[in-house]
């Protein structure tokens, strides 16, 4: 048995309670050794990953590593809420009593680091001093080295964080188990993995997996789903999954803050770190703060709707990412950046990295090429040619810091304020490029029915169509009725109330299925008509689900768009709304104690479209 106390001498990590979890979990994990983890840690951790096989080299300062081929993207079903009390339960959440479901995930547990290192990865997220401090703290532990080396480009990690908790009992334990992941019945009835946030002991246990959300704590399952809950029983905060991102007007000196919720994989990373279309590149300039979460709170002094991303690295997609849709994004994983690369097709000659998109073709040469499920190129039957080379959800990991128009206020514990949100996902008709809504209840509303399809970045749902309420549906940690009803609460108490607007960059052509809107970059125009809207600049058209911006007012100098496309994003089609409309009808009839004023929006809206 390893002697904790000393280990935690030596490291200097004197919080008593947190020193309390870890003996805790050594003993039911039993590890060989424990490490403490901190930021500074990073090249041995490295090093040792390197010599272990565990990770690759991909360039200078560039790692590739790949996780288990049953094991490239959250698990919905095996995903649960658990707290002690009834009420907590959500059409969503997938809410067990923590009586029941604690001792199984536990069980699982038991022993489970014989022969392994324990690390334990003391973490802030958000940045030290920020009004939300107080449920930023977390301790992950794990069996994982890889996982430590995501986690400490994800989130503010060492020991001095959390040593000096104003309240040192108050921190996220969240643990993390590997689990024998071939041995695992991924998606069989045997599954035997399980992803549990125990909510109302701010406590987190996830077993049977290494990838992602699965496995890097800090990230989506303490910043969303326990923070969602922190945010919600202490009425302070909410917790959304968000980009956020800053425009600024170099002419007028005017500045806007831009959050929003699209569904995981649906190009908030894109948008995030988006820079301005050329044509517009010498008046506007655009920053980055977050491309997956955002915390909300109203500042008590100003009464401002203030906003903040609690992570400190980027977990993005890597396909498509390429110079023309993401040249940010190149940058941020740009050799010296320290970039982990999971998932993507790997050169072990060369050394390089490609996915889908990376380039508009594979490269030619197949020598050295592995693709992500560790097989090689070359080896391919013919029946096996097309198929793809990285994972759709293959990912790049690294710093905000390293993202090139980052925002330069991006560490600033006071957060932003907050202009505009928006919600958007995969919608291929009906949801015009833009539209925009000035009232709070039909804003929330329109968040509460947000219908996109379902992307990679979950296990088996690709291309559904589906609800995905403030694109929180796999997040969501108690019921929506309350949900819907903080979020009235929290922005309702803004002095300023932002404008809510739904933008949708994925409309196709009935036809040949081709994109009416070119997107990336170009995105901003859509942003850019919402903040002059809202400033009183433009008056757009109004129609019975919001305004909608005109063709002269959408500012399209240096873009050359087929009309008819045009024509078809600046449009509502009535009939289809109209059909839309008894979806939401049933959608939200789900949900127990939808505030009244949501019912109303709803009422107001489907009125409006019966008499367009
Ligand atoms: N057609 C089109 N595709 C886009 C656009 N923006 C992003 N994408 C693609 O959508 C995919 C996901 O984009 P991301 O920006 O990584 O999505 P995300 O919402 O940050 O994903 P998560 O990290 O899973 O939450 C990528 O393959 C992008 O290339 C756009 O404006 N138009
Ligand atoms: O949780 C993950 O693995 C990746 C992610 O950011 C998402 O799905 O939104």
């Amino acid at each position: 048995m390893v002697d904790v106390d000393k280990v935690l001498d030596d490291a200097g990590l004197s919080n008593e309670a947190v020193r309390d979890y870890v003996k805790h979990w050594a003993e039911h994990l039993q590890p060989d050794r424990i490490e403490v983890v901190s930021a500074a840690d990073d090249s041995r951790l490295i090093e040792e990953a390197l010599a272990a096989g565990e990770i690759q080299p991909a360039g200078e300062g560039l790692y590739y590593s790949r996780s288990y081929s049953k094991d490239t993207a959250r698990s919905e079903e095996r995903t649960i809420v658990a707290t002690s009390r009834e009420e907590d339960k959500g059409v969503y959440n997938n809410w067990r009593h923590s009586d029941e479901i604690r001792p199984i995930v536990e069980g699982h547990m038991k022993g489970a680091f014989a022969g392994k290192t324990m690390y334990v990865i003391p973490y802030l997220m958000a940045p030290p001093g920020s009004p939300s401090e107080k449920y930023a703290a977390g301790v992950e532990i794990t069996d994982n080295r890889t996982v430590c080396l995501h986690m400490i480009r994800m989130a503010r990690v060492g020991i001095d964080l959390i040593n000096n908790l104003a309240e040192p009992d108050h921190f996220v334990r969240a643990v993390h188990v590997t689990g024998d992941l071939p041995n695992l019945g991924q998606g069989t009835p045997e599954d035997k993995r399980y992803f549990v946030t125990v909510a109302d002991e701010r406590t987190i246990l996830h077993f049977g997996s290494s990838y992602g959300g699965n496995a890097l704590l800090g990230k989506i399952a303490h910043g969303l789903r326990q923070a969602a809950y922190d945010g919600w029983r202490s009425r302070e905060f909410l917790s959304e999954q968000f980009m956020l991102l800053g425009i600024k007007d170099k002419e007028t000196g005017k500045q806007w803050h831009v959050c929003g919720g699209f569904p995981s994989a649906s190009g908030k990373t894109n948008l995030a770190m988006t820079l301005a279309p050329d044509a517009l590149g010498d008046r506007y300039h655009v920053s980055f703060y977050g491309d997956d979460i955002a915390w909300l709170w109203v500042d008590p002094d100003s009464g401002e709707l203030m906003g903040l991303n609690p992570e400190n690295g980027v977990f993005g997609v890597a396909k498509d990412t390429n110079e023309k849709t993401n040249p940010t994004a190149l940058d941020s994983i740009a050799p010296g950046s320290q970039a982990l690369f999971t998932n993507v097709a790997y050169n072990d000659q060369t050394h390089e990295v490609w996915w889908e998109g990376k380039t508009p073709e594979r490269p030619a040469d197949t020598a050295g090429w592995i693709d992500w499920k560790g097989e090689r190129i070359a080896d391919r039957s013919p029946d096996e040619a097309g198929d793809p080379w990285a994972h759709p959800n293959s990912r790049f990991t690294t710093s905000l810091a390293n993202v090139p128009n980052v925002a330069a206020d991006y560490n600033d514990p006071k957060g932003v304020r907050i202009d505009a949100i928006i919600f958007g996902g995969r919608t291929r008709d009906r949801e015009p490029l833009v539209r925009a809504i000035t009232d709070l209840a039909e804003g929330v509303y329109d968040g509460l029915t947000l219908g996109a399809e379902a992307t990679f970045a979950a296990e088996g749902v690709e291309g559904k169509l589906r609800y995905d309420p403030m694109s929180m549906r796999p997040f969501m940690s108690y019921a929506e009725g309350p949900y819907a009803q903080h979020w009235l609460d929290i922005v309702g108490a803004a002095k300023h109330q932002p404008i809510f607007a739904h933008v949708n960059w994925f409309q196709r052509d009935a036809g040949d299925g081709h994109f009416l809107w070119p997107g990336y970059r170009e995105n901003l125009r859509a942003l850019l008509w919402l903040c002059q809207f809202k400033d009183g600049e433009v008056t757009g058209r109004q129609t019975a689900v919001g305004v909608i911006p005109t063709e002269d007012e959408l500012g399209m100098e240096g873009l050359d768009l087929p009309q008819a496309d045009l024509d078809r994003i600046l449009d509502i089609d009535i009939e289809r709304w109209r059909e839309e409309m008894g979806h939401r009808q049933e959608h939200l009839e789900q949900f127990p104690n939808l505030p009244e004023e949501i019912w109303v929006a709803h009422r107001r809206v489907a009125e409006a479209l019966d008499q367009a």
